[in-house]
């Protein structure tokens, strides 16, 4: 388990991070979101050591991280550094030397990342040959040859087609399938919604929301409705305590708004059913329910 616990980092004047505290488990896939400038690889560089935290710890099984331990890490950065003119996998094995594999192991795991990145007619050509996609795959066998017992990747996806990022998914869900704790940014909200088991959402240097997907999507879903019925559902709109969201014919999203029981009627938990009753009343119901927040709802939500 990888624990930063209220790390700050200034730059000059400017506090880029501020009381950052969250887990990246074993096992489990840690989506760190936010906005740009936000702190997530300003985060990942105080984690991978690049970067002294000016407060806080970051512990690895409840160490403090030491250079042996660092070179356990598997770490793609934001900017992309492998040698242009290299082969790919002359340049993947090396690294994997590096990391400290012997030349066998670090031949075999460099032929089978290529394989499973489907970079292996590539193998024999420099990196400055390859498309930009296919240069991104090359950064991820890299981060992975050396069997890392944790994982950081800073926008792993970015600059990847649809085909390539199941590929990597499927690559990375293999780590973390086996114990790795994985910790990646991404801007695309719909990829992290699906991928991640946690989430670690920052905003101006702080964790503004952190935990597991579901435990987020409940904490922030329980106040959104969506209600279905056969005739117009405008009448929603008149229901005291309720801000409808959406409105398309029969179909109407409200929320229960924050005012207090005795302005509602009603206390929040019984005024979602007080329109159901009242729906029922009118006529037919076709369905009744809370909706699930998106991650970008969440997002939009919390910074
Ligand atoms: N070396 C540096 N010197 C000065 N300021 C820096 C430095 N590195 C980062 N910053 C500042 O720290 C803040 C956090 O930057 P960081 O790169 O961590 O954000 P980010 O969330 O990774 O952004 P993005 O999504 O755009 O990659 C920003 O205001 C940035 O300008």
């Amino acid at each position: 388990m990888l624990q930063v616990r209220s790390v700050s980092r200034n730059f000059g004047e400017l506090r880029a991070l501020d009381d950052v505290s969250f887990d990246v488990a074993p096992g489990r896939m840690t989506g760190f979101v936010g906005a740009n400038g936000s702190g997530k690889t300003t985060t990942m560089r105080v984690i991978l050591g690049i970067l002294a935290p000016h407060g806080g710890t970051v512990t690895w099984g409840g160490a403090p991280v030491t250079q042996g331990v660092r070179q356990r890490f598997g770490y793609m950065p934001e900017e992309r550094g492998l040698y242009p003119k290299m082969k790919v996998a002359d340049q993947i094995t090396y690294l994997g030397r590096l990391h400290g594999l012997d030349p066998s192991a670090a031949r075999r795991n460099t032929a089978e990342l290529l394989e499973q990145l489907s970079l292996e007619t590539r193998a024999n050509d420099p990196v400055q040959e390859l498309s930009l996609g296919n240069q991104q795959r090359a950064q991820i066998a890299a981060a992975l040859v050396h069997d890392p017992d944790l994982l950081i990747l800073d926008e792993p996806f970015s600059g990847l087609d649809p085909i390539a990022v199941e590929n990597v998914v499927e690559v990375l869900r293999d780590r973390a399938a086996r114990g790795v704790p994985v910790l990646f940014s991404s801007h695309q909200l719909e990829l992290v919604e699906r991928l991640c088991d946690d989430l670690v959402i920052i905003a101006g240097g702080t964790v503004a929301a952190s935990g597991r997907r579901e435990s987020l999507r409940d904490r922030f879903g329980t106040r959104r409705f969506q209600l279905v019925v056969d005739d117009d559902a405008g009448w929603v709109r008149d229901m005291a305590g309720i801000k409808m969201v959406e409105l398309d014919g029969p179909r109407v999203v409200f929320e229960l708004t924050e005012e207090s029981p005795s302005a509602a009627g009603l206390e929040s938990g019984r005024r979602d059913q007080s329109v159901l009753e009242h729906a029922m009343r009118r006529g037919p119901v076709r369905s009744f329910g809370p909706v699930t927040p998106s991650l970008a709802e969440i997002f939009q939500e919390v910074v």
